[in-house]
Formats: C-alpha cells, sequence, structure tokens
C-alpha cells in the first residue's frame, strides 16, 4: 500500500500476521454493507471482498471480532437492518462458524468476546445501531471507540479492511485507530494501490461517470473532479437536480433542491466536461411493475418520476466513452434492482467494457455499481477493477484525506522508529 511521499509505510496485515496473532484478539472494520431485497442478500460481493483478511486473521490464531455496517439506521435498533443475515452470509463464505452479538458493545458483546478462543469469529451487531458510531461530536465517537477497545485483551489490534467506509469519520473506522496498534486489511491495501493509477496523468481522454442516489454526497464531489477529467457523465438519480438547474421539470423525481444553483455554476464552468442526459425513463410510481415510458426530459410529467436514462442519451454516453482512456465509474444509471429501468446501466456498462477492451483502464466503484455489474450478467473482467467502495474512491479521486486511511498513516508516523529522538 502506497504511502504518501514522505511519510512512512502503513503497516498491513502482513506486519500482523509476521508479529504473531495467535491468542490475540483483533478488532476487524470491514464493509458488509450489501443490498438486501426482503431480508435477502442480492449480491455478496462485499463479504466476498472482506473475507480474505478475517479468514487469515482466523487461521492464524487470532479472536477476531469484526465491526460493519448496514444500511443507513437512526442510531437505535432497526430489526431490518441487523447484521443477522450477513452472519450468516460470512459463515459461509469463510468455511466456519460466525458468531452475531446481539448488540454493539452491550452485555452480550462483552460476554462473547470473553468467551471467544483461538480462531474464533464474532461479528458484532450494526455498529449504526449505536448512535455513537456517526456522531458529530468527537467525544461521543471516542466514548463508543473506547467501549469497542474494552472487548479487546491487552495486546489486542486494530485492522481496517472497510474500504467503503473510510471516507466516513466515525468511531469504528476513524477513532478505534487512535486506541490500538493498527494496520491496513488486505482489501482497504489492494483498493488504495488500484486507485492511485488514477492521478492526473492517468490516460487522456479521463471519463468519470456518475449516477447512483446519494445525490448530496457526490454533488459536492464533482465540484473538484469537474477540472481534473475531460468527461463527466451524469445520470442516476444525480441528473435531475443538474436538469432542474435548466429549468427542466423533473416531476417527482430525486432532487437536490439546495444544490440546485451549485449545479447551475458548474453546468456554466464546465459546459464541455459535463454531460447529462436529453431523455429519461419515467415512471408513475417507485416499483417495478410501475406503468412506464421514455420521453424527452423537456416532457417529464408532473407526478412522475425518471428511473432511468433513455436509450438516445445511453448512445450519446456511449459514444463519448468509447474514445475514453482512463474511465471510473461510480452510481447506476438507473434503479437497475427493476428490470424495466436497467437498461440505461447495462448499456454504460457495456461501452465501457468495450472502451477497455480497446485499452482503456477502468474502475467501478460502489456496492451498489458492482452489484448492478453481477446482477445484469455483466462479465466481471471485462473491467479493469471492481472497487467495493464508490463514495470512498470518488473522495480518494477528489483527493481529500480519507480518515480511515489517515489515522492509519498518522499512526504509523507515531510508531516509525525513525521519528525516536
Ligand atoms: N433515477 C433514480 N432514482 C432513484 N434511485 C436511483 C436512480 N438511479 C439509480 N438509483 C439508485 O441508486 C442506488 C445506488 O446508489 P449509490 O449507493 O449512490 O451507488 P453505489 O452504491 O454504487 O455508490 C441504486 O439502489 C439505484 O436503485
Ligand atoms: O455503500 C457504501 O458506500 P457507496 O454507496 O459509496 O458504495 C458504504 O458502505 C458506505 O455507506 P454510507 O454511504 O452509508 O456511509
Amino acid at each position: 500500500m502506497t504511502a504518501p511521499a514522505g511519510s512512512p509505510p502503513v503497516r498491513t496485515l502482513k506486519d500482523l500476521l509476521d508479529e504473531g496473532v495467535e491468542g490475540r484478539t483483533v478488532l476487524v472494520r470491514s464493509d458488509l454493507n450489501v443490498p438486501l431485497d426482503g431480508g435477502e442478500i442480492t449480491d455478496p460481493g462485499r463479504i466476498v471482498a472482506s473475507a480474505p483478511t478475517i479468514s487469515a486473521l482466523a487461521e492464524a490464531g487470532a479472536k477476531v471480532i469484526v465491526m460493519a455496517h448496514l444500511g443507513r439506521p437512526k442510531g437505535e435498533p432497526d430489526p431490518a437492518l441487523s447484521l443477522a443475515p450477513v452472519a450468516v452470509k460470512l459463515g459461509e463464505v469463510l468455511g466456519r462458524n460466525v458468531q452475531l452479538a446481539g448488540d454493539v458493545v452491550g452485555q452480550d458483546a462483552l460476554a462473547r468476546s470473553e468467551g471467544l478462543t483461538d480462531g474464533d469469529v464474532l461479528l458484532l451487531e450494526n455498529i449504526r445501531f449505536d448512535p455513537r458510531e456517526t456522531s458529530k461530536d468527537d467525544a461521543e465517537r471516542e466514548a463508543l471507540a473506547r467501549a469497542l477497545v474494552d472487548l479487546v485483551d491487552g495486546d489486542g489490534a486494530f485492522v481496517s479492511d472497510g474500504f467503503g467506509v473510510v471516507h466516513r469519520k466515525q468511531a469504528s473506522v476513524y477513532d478505534v485507530a487512535k486506541l490500538l496498534p493498527c494496520y491496513a486489511g488486505t482489501l482497504v491495501a489492494a483498493e488504495v494501490d488500484v486507485l492511485a493509477r488514477l492521478t492526473d496523468n492517468s490516460g487522456r481522454p479521463y471519463a468519470v461517470v456518475l449516477g447512483g442516489s446519494k445525490v448530496s454526497d457526490k454533488l459536492a464531489v464533482i465540484e473538484a473532479l469537474a477540472p481534473k477529467v475531460d468527461t463527466l457523465v451524469i445520470g442516476g438519480g444525480m441528473c435531475f437536480t443538474f436538469l432542474a438547474a435548466q429549468g427542466v421539470s423533473v416531476g417527482s423525481s430525486l432532487l437536490q433542491e439546495e444544490m440546485i444553483d451549485t449545479c447551475k455554476g458548474l453546468l456554466e464552468r464546465y459546459a464541455d466536461v459535463i454531460h447529462i442526459p436529453r431523455d429519461v425513463v419515467v415512471a408513475d410510481s417507485f416499483s417495478a411493475e410501475a406503468e412506464s415510458k421514455t420521453v424527452s426530459v423537456l416532457d417529464i410529467p408532473d407526478g412522475w418520476m425518471g428511473l432511468d436514462i433513455g436509450p438516445r442519451s445511453v448512445k450519446r454516453f456511449a459514444a463519448i466513452l468509447s474514445s475514453a482512456k482512463t474511465v471510473f465509474w461510480n452510481g447506476p444509471m438507473g434503479v437497475f434492482e427493476f428490470e424495466k429501468f436497467s437498461a440505461g446501466t447495462k448499456g454504460v456498462a457495456e461501452a465501457i467494457i468495450e472502451a477497455t477492451g480497446k485499452g482503456a483502464f477502468s474502475v467501478v466503484g460502489g456496492g451498489d455499481s458492482a452489484a448492478a455489474v453481477r446482477l445484469l450478467g455483466l462479465p466481471e473482467d471485462g473491467f479493469s477493477h471492481i472497487s467495493t467502495g464508490g463514495g470512498a474512491s470518488l473522495e480518494y479521486l477528489e483527493g481529500k484525506t480519507l480518515p480511515g486511511i489517515s489515522a492509519l498513516e498518522t499512526r504509523a508516523a507515531l510508531e516509525d522508529p525513525a521519528q525516536e529522538d
């Protein structure tokens, strides 16, 4: 894992294993935030990607305690977001029993952590059931971090392996790293090394494709990315704020009202960089069985919502992407989970695969984007790399400090022997 120039290398899982972990308790932060449909996991990609680190530690005799989140609970237990189905799937993938704690740092988690023997794996309940995980108050987050460390015996360690969440300054991602010897897991190390190839001197034309539904997160990233790239193709739930900025009526589509002026400015400053759809597939409700039709963006009926980009836009985006030498894609072009709104995602993905076949370096980033590739039956090896992090990758590309990475670098600097007087 390449550390920023001049800073000591971040310690990795290999360093921890070389130290020896037998009998030691190791806290691991994984990103197991998988898509669910009625309690069923529709794509276990993140669980599969997280398994090597957990497996290596258990095989080496560590007592492994895994911290993870699922969705965005409002700081209290939500049965629909319990990690129970994740624990079952993780056990299947690891080929070993995975215990699920009934709480995060409560009596059950404590009792189970005290009862662990070498090689055991304990998954804590959804870490975001505790409001301190995502608190903006440092003291609150630090209190949860200390409670998590209390689950660990004296010679414990922390492994940061949840690449998809390293852009979040949260207790289990950032604050725990200040309290224990910390290491980058195999997934985090691999992802950062791949993304390091997506820099300013990447092959040109450099295209970024943005979609999905986390509009507020990603609109903020666009301002930083726009000057760095040759093309910004925008679809999914992202495009409607841009369309509204052009005075278009977007019906009941996803819309970030407070960002309309920002988008107006971006469209003015980067008119030749930013490309938004000219036709969309609209629906009279958010459902797989909704009535739908393809319309010009100028004809979105009141009360209807855009749930995919239209065929004309797919064709235009594909033409733009066909000459790209570097492509980063985060966010589906539509609600691909519903078959009738999946054509936009499939068409743009196929265009990226075609560009990759002609020598482009392409990265797909994001839980749902990666899931879309697999669920739409597209060849994963048609892309140069499929990343488990969408927002994390975007903020890395933006050049932002990722709290989950900076915490590792800070610890490495503090523990670097060269720093000794
Ligand atoms: N036009 C749209 N309206 C509402 N939701 C959308 C639209 N287009 C895509 N989505 C949703 O975006 C979600 C993924 O968004 P996001 O989490 O940002 O992607 P990723 O996980 O790849 O970063 C998908 O569940 C998809 O259904
Ligand atoms: O799904 C995730 O990010 P992504 O949607 O950017 O891929 C991560 O698990 C982070 O989740 P969050 O955006 O609720 O912090």
